[in-house]
This record gives structure tokens, C-alpha cells and sequence, in this order.
């Protein structure tokens, strides 16, 4: 029989209110519902689901920057390193934010016509795959909103990413995230003893889909597809 590991789990206050402040910035920072309608109303050329989408990742990226801003101690991490990890994190919290809009059934159908654009908008079938199977495997976990916010605070508190200087720094940020992450799994998911490692393992795959990201900004501009200032900012793109 399997010992279900009794292990006492409790969240404490900071915890609690360290969760709180993540969940609440999560959910306030979303883009503007005029951005969203568009994606009712534009024709289905695949230049127009281009800009779209251009204009839904621009909006994302100010999204992400103002989320980031509120999650405890970053700003108060050393400014170069504050942008490395916004450069280095915004297509992983991209990826996480449409795999959650996917998996929760939008209103009114948005889900489908949005997967629509995004299939008629220029990407390879090559990324196309690896793309749809991430936001599956992502909700095929049912996370709740919690566990959303503290993955992306996660994911943007990455040490490792090219060009931080204090890694120690953002460990220090990213392991109280990581903790009350795995609380949380283990105190929602007790017949689960394995959930906090398999949305673990969704940020390795997510690393993943880093690199067919970068082959997907190439092949548009190839196609001599304009982008925004802030993508090509964030992007490091012309
Ligand atoms: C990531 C993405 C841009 C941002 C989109 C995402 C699909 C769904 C979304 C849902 C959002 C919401 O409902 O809040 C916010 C925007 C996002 C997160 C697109 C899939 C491919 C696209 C892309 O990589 C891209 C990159 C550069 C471009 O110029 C155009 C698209």
C-alpha cells in the first residue's frame, strides 16, 4: 500500500501573504479587452493575424513589466539584472499566459478563433506542434490561478538566465516562490504526491520552446513582417 506522506504542511503568514500579492498582480495586469475584441471582429488574412498578434504581444510585454514590477524584491534587484531577466523570461511568460488562456475555456469562443490566427499567421508547422502540444500538456495540470501566478514569478526568477550578474540575488527571490509552490501542490493535489514536479517540468519544457521561438521571429522577418519597438527591445530583434 502507498504511505501517503502524512508530512505536516502548513502555509505560514508570509506565505500567505507573499502568495496573495503575486496572485493579485497576476490577475490585475491583463490585456485590454479592445485588444481582445479585435480578435473577433479583424478578417482572417494571415497579415492581419500577424498584427494581431504583434499588437497582443506588445500589450503582453507591458503586462509582464508591470507584473514583474510587483512581484516582492525585484526592484529592488540590481537594474541590469532586472532587464536580463524581462529579456530572458517574456516568451516563457508569454507561452505560460496563452497556454492558460487556452486551457481555460475563454468566453464566447475566443479560444478557437484565436488558435485559428495563430495557426494562419505565418508560423512554420514546426513550431506549430511543439506550441499546441505545450498548452495540452499545461491543461491537462487544471492549475488553479495561484499556481499560475507563482510558475510565472518562477519562471521570470530564473538565476540563469544570459547576462545576470547576481545569481545568488534572484535565488533568494525565486526560492520563497518555489516553497510556497510546493505547499500549495501538496495542501491542493494531496492524492498527487508528484504535481509540484510535473509543473516543474513544464518550465523545462517551456525552456524548450525558447529556441523554435527564435527560429519563428526569423522566418517572419524573413517574410519582411514588421514588428513593435518593445518586441524588437525585449526580443533583441533588427
Ligand atoms: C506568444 C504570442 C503573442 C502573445 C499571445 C500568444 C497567444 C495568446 C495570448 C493571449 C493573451 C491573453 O489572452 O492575455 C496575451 C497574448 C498572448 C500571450 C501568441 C502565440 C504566438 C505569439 C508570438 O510569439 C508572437 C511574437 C511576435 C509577434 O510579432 C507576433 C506574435
Amino acid at each position: 500500500t502507498t504511505r501517503l506522506s502524512k508530512e505536516k504542511v502548513k502555509i505560514t503568514k508570509e506565505q500567505q501573504a507573499l502568495m496573495k500579492v503575486v496572485v493579485e498582480a497576476y490577475n490585475r495586469h491583463q490585456i485590454p479587452q479592445d485588444v481582445a475584441k479585435k480578435l473577433l471582429q479583424e478578417q482572417y488574412s494571415e497579415e492581419e493575424n500577424f498584427l494581431l498578434l504583434t499588437e497582443m504581444a506588445t500589450s503582453q510585454v507591458q503586462v509582464l513589466v508591470e507584473f514583474t514590477k510587483n512581484i516582492p524584491g525585484f526592484l529592488s534587484l540590481n537594474h541590469e539584472d532586472q532587464i536580463a531577466l524581462l529579456k530572458g523570461s517574456a516568451v516563457e511568460a508569454m507561452f505560460l499566459r496563452s497556454a492558460q488562456v487556452f486551457s481555460r475555456k475563454m468566453p464566447n469562443g475566443h479560444t478557437e478563433v484565436l488558435e485559428e490566427r495563430i495557426r494562419k499567421s505565418g508560423i512554420s508547422e514546426e513550431f506549430m506542434t511543439p506550441m499546441f502540444n505545450f498548452y495540452k500538456s499545461i491543461g491537462e495540470l487544471h492549475m488553479m490561478q495561484e499556481e499560475q501566478a507563482l510558475l510565472t514569478a518562477i519562471a521570470i526568477l530564473t538565476p540563469d538566465r544570459p547576462y545576470v550578474k547576481d545569481q545568488q540575488a534572484v535565488e533568494r527571490l525565486q526560492e520563497p516562490m518555489l516553497d510556497v509552490l510546493r505547499k500549495l501542490c501538496v495542501l491542493q493535489h494531496p492524492q498527487e504526491p508528484q504535481y509540484f514536479a510535473r509543473l516543474l517540468g513544464r518550465l523545462t519544457e517551456l525552456r524548450t520552446l525558447n529556441h523554435y521561438h527564435a527560429e519563428m521571429l526569423t522566418s517572419w522577418r524573413m517574410n519582411d513582417h514588421k514588428f513593435t519597438p518593445l518586441l524588437c527591445e525585449i526580443w533583441d530583434v533588427e
